[in-house]
């Protein structure tokens, strides 16, 4: 998957909510009631990150979860960024 361009990645921007685009990555951070709540999105998200094969960057302290999303190997981001950021979005929301 090709890697995509500044003007499209400000296009994607668009479609998703309480992202940062920085570093070559976008960026966000939850917080939820505690580490219960937390984990089960994580578990969620997971699942959905395999379906795509596509892998977020994250951690996970207590009730947070900061995630990073970007292409490895396409070393920027690419449309599968944006799909797994709208997916997170859905489940989170
Ligand atoms: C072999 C396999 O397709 C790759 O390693 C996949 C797996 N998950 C991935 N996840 C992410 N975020 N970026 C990648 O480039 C990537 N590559």
């Amino acid at each position: 998957m090709s890697k995509l361009s500044e003007n499209q990645i400000k296009e994607q921007l668009k479609h998703i909510e309480d992202w940062e685009y920085s570093d070559n990555a976008i960026h966000t951070t939850i917080e939820f009631s505690d580490f219960k709540d937390c984990f089960t999105v994580m578990t969620r998200i997971a699942f959905e990150a395999e379906n795509l094969n596509h892998h977020p960057d994250w951690s996970n302290v207590y009730n947070k979860l900061s995630i990073s999303l970007s292409s490895h190997e396409a070393g920027g981001l690419t449309e599968k960024d944006f799909q797994l950021a709208q997916i997170i979005d859905g489940i989170v929301s």
